[in-house]
C-alpha cells in the first residue's frame, strides 16, 4: 500500500482527481469504480471544472458504482445514483448509459446483484476505483464481517453505519436498512484502488487499518493485499504512524 499525506482535504481531492484525470487522458476508454458519501465529492468537483475548463472528455469513459440502498428510487434525494447525477454525471460529456449503480428498485433484488457482477464482467472490469473508508472500517457497504469472497450482494446496514449516514436525511428513520454493494471480491478485481481517508472521525478507524492485520472484522485491511493501492489521507491523521508497505 502506497501512502500519500495531503495537507488537507482539498490537496487529497486534488492529488486523486489529477489521477483520475491523467488516467482518462491516457486511455479515454477507462472504466471508473465510483464511491459516494462526503469523502468524494471534492474529487467530482475537480472532474467537472477541469472538463469545463479543459475539456477532458468522458465520453467513451464507463463507471460502476459501489453501491445503492435498497427501496430508494433514482429521483430520491439520498438515492446515490441521485448523488451521482447532481454530483458528477450532470457535469460530464459521459454517455449515462455507460453510467452504473445497482438498481435498489429491483424487483428481484438477488437478480440484480448478478446482473451488476455481469455488467461489470463484460465492461472488462474497473481501472481506478476510489474508494471511500466507513467509521467501522467498510468499503462500499461490505460491514465488518463480510467474507473477503463476497460479490455483489444485498447487505442488511449496520446500526453504526446507518447512524453515519443519518445526517443525509431527516430521521434516523427514513435511513434505509438495506443497500446492494459490490463485493469484496469485486473491488479487489479493480486494476487500481485510491482509498481517500478525510476528518477527525476517521482517526480511529485509520489507525486501526494501518496498525491491525488482515482480518474479516475489518473490511478495508484486505486492502493490504491488492498490488496497487494507493491511500490518500490527511495528515494530521497519519502522524505517528510507520509507513506500511504490504505485498
Ligand atoms: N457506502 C458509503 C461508502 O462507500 C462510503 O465510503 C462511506 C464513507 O462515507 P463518508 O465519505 O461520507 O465518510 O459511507 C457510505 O456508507
Amino acid at each position: 500500500m502506497q501512502i500519500l499525506q495531503a495537507r488537507d482535504y482539498n490537496e487529497m481531492s486534488e492529488l486523486a482527481a489529477k489521477r483520475v484525470i491523467d488516467q482518462i487522458k491516457s486511455s479515454p476508454q477507462t472504466t471508473l469504480g465510483l464511491a459516494t458519501g462526503a469523502t468524494p465529492l471534492g474529487i467530482y468537483q475537480r472532474l467537472v471544472e477541469d472538463s469545463r475548463k479543459n475539456g477532458t472528455s468522458y465520453r467513451q469513459v464507463s463507471t460502476f458504482n459501489l453501491d445503492e440502498y435498497v427501496g430508494l428510487s433514482p429521483e430520491h434525494p439520498n438515492s446515490y445514483r441521485y448523488y451521482m447525477d447532481q454530483n458528477l454525471f450532470s457535469g460530464l460529456d459521459i454517455d449515462k448509459a455507460r453510467t452504473h449503480l445497482p438498481d435498489g428498485m429491483a424487483e428481484d433484488l438477488e437478480q440484480e446483484c448478478i446482473q451488476y457482477e455481469e455488467k461489470l464482467k463484460k465492461a472488462g472490469g474497473i481501472d481506478i476505483q476510489l474508494l471511500g473508508l466507513g467509521r467501522n472500517g467498510h468499503i462500499g457497504f461490505n460491514e465488518p464481517g463480510t467474507p473477503f469472497s463476497s460479490r455483489t450482494h444485498v447487505v442488511e446496514l449496520d446500526d453504526s453505519t446507518r447512524q453515519a449516514n443519518r445526517r443525509f436525511f431527516d430521521s434516523l428513520d427514513e435511513v434505509p436498512t438495506r443497500a446492494i454493494t459490490m463485493g469484496i471480491a469485486s473491488i479487489m478485481e479493480a486494476r487500481e484502488i485510491l482509498l481517500l481517508v478525510s476528518g477527525d472521525k476517521k482517526a480511529d478507524i485509520l489507525h486501526r487499518l494501518l496498525e491491525e492485520e488482515v482480518v474479516e472484522s475489518l473490511p478495508a485491511s484486505v486492502l493490504k493485499r491488492h498490488p496497487q493501492v494507493t491511500l490518500i489521507a490527511e495528515e494530521p491523521l497519519l502522524s505517528g504512524h510507520k509507513r506500511v508497505t504490504c505485498p
